[in-house]
Formats: structure tokens, sequence, C-alpha cells
């Protein structure tokens, strides 16, 4: 592995060798190329790119949305690449959250709704799954929006709900694709310190996408992906 750290807790999340080319258009094009990352539980890392270097590509390999040219993903001691589509999808229920850039929230369904999905999806409770879902839905300053469907909440109210169903059920690792991309500076900052109480309470690792060079600071390292391979920047 090209890193060094002197993090003691455990690795969540593990990448080596990782390529992805696409082979789709008239030339292939690598987009990741044999790159490298450990992310240990607790730890917030943000990775800054140019527009086009590949930073939603890397968030989908991380995730299991998409499978590598080459190379591993091992999160929580479990490589993704020995997994079944079926396996993939319990897997990320019970490890991952995700914040996507344009939310998913499905229209029909509340706030509250919404956010308890991932525990109805694993088989909880409705009642329960909600009340869990309320509880996170407060942390994030949307308790009072709770019973609206997205379509009457505006852009960061939609993201902070998105958030809230991302950290519902306690994973492992959570991706975010500029989590704060709609978000004014005062719920900004609500959300970063929910990360960070999250981060030290339940070893939560962070791997979180972003242009914005004030969230990205904010996190233990940055990262900049450059030329296919993350590069640590000072
Ligand atoms: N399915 C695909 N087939 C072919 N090329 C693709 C595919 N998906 C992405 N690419 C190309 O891979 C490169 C990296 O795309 P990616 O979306 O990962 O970049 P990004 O860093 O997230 O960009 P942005 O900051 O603009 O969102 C781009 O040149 C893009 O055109």
């Amino acid at each position: 592995m090209s890193e060094t750290t002197s993090n003691k807790a455990p690795v969540m999340l593990k990448c080596e060798g990782l390529t992805r080319t696409y082979s789709e258009g008239p030339q292939d094009l690598t987009v990741l190329d044999t790159l490298d990352l450990q992310v240990h539980a607790g730890e917030r890392v943000a990775i800054v790119g140019s527009s086009g270097s590949g930073k939603t590509t890397l968030l989908n390999l991380l995730g299991g949305l998409d499978r590598p040219t080459e190379g591993s993903v091992v999160i929580a001691d479990q490589p993704l690449g020995g997994l079944s589509e079926s396996a993939l999808g319990r897997f990320r229920n019970r490890y991952i959250g995700f914040v996507y850039q344009f939310h998913h929230l499905l229209a029909e369904f509340t706030a509250v709704e919404n956010a308890a999905l991932p525990l109805i999806i694993r088989g909880q409770a409705k009642k329960m799954a909600e009340q869990r879902a309320m509880q996170i839905l407060s942390r994030v300053g949307m308790q009072d929006r709770a019973d609206h469907k997205p379509g009457e909440l505006s852009g960061g109210e939609r993201q902070r709900v998105a958030i809230a169903r991302a950290l519902v059920t306690d994973p492992s690792l959570v991706l975010m694709d500029e989590p704060t991309g709609n978000l004014d500076q005062t719920t900004a900052a609500t959300i970063l310190a929910l990360m960070d109480e999250l981060a030290r309470e339940s070893a939560c690792a962070f791997v979180i996408v972003t242009h914005d060079t004030g969230l990205a600071g904010h996190q233990d390292r940055m990262m900049k992906l450059d030329g296919g391979k993350l590069v640590q920047q000072p």
C-alpha cells in the first residue's frame, strides 16, 4: 500500500489496485488506475478533484454499485468482489449508508417514511423503524417536517432527509456525494457536527466527495483524485 497512517483503529475500508476502465465509447477510458485507499473506523476522509476526475466512479465502486475492472474493495473485512448481487444488496443495507448528490427520495413517502426505509427493507417493524427515523430526523433538525412528502420540502430539507436515511441504520461506512451542496452555512454546520459525533460515538467511517473546500478541510484527511490515483493533500 502506498499510504502510511498511524491510525490504530480497525480498517473499515480498504481498496487495493482499484482500476476502472470504461470501454463503452470509441476509446477505452481508464478513470481509476491502480488506486489504493484505507479508511479506519471513526475516520472521515474527503475526496476532492476536478470535474470528470472519477470521484463518482470511485464512490460507486466503494459502495458496490459498480464493479472494478481490476483490484479489490474490502469493507469490514468483507471483499465485495466475492458477493453475488443479492448478497451485495444485503451487505449494503447492513454496513453502508449513501448520500447521493441527487437524493433519490421516494416522492409518495413522507420524510419519516423515507428515512425509515432502510430499516423496513431490513425487516424491522414499521413502528419501531419510524421511531428510530424520528430520532435521527430530530438530529438533522427535521422533526417538524417529518410528515411532509419530498415535493413539499426545500432542497436543503430533502438533503437532510437523505442524510437521515443514510444514518438511520448506524452504518459502518457512509459514502457521501456533495452532502452539503444544497445547504446554507448554518444547516451545513449542523450536519458537520452530526458527522463528527457519529464518527466519535459509533466509529462510523466517512468518505465524502465534495467541491466544498470548507467541508473537505474539516475532515481528518483530504485526498485529491488526480490521474486516476489519490494524492494526499497537506
Ligand atoms: N458509464 C460510463 N461510460 C463511459 N464513460 C463514463 C461513464 N461514467 C463516467 N464516465 C466518464 O468517466 C469520467 C469520470 O466520471 P465521474 O462521474 O466519475 O467524474 P466526477 O469526478 O464525479 O465528475 P463531477 O465532479 O463532474 O461529478 C468522465 O470522463 C466521464 O465522462
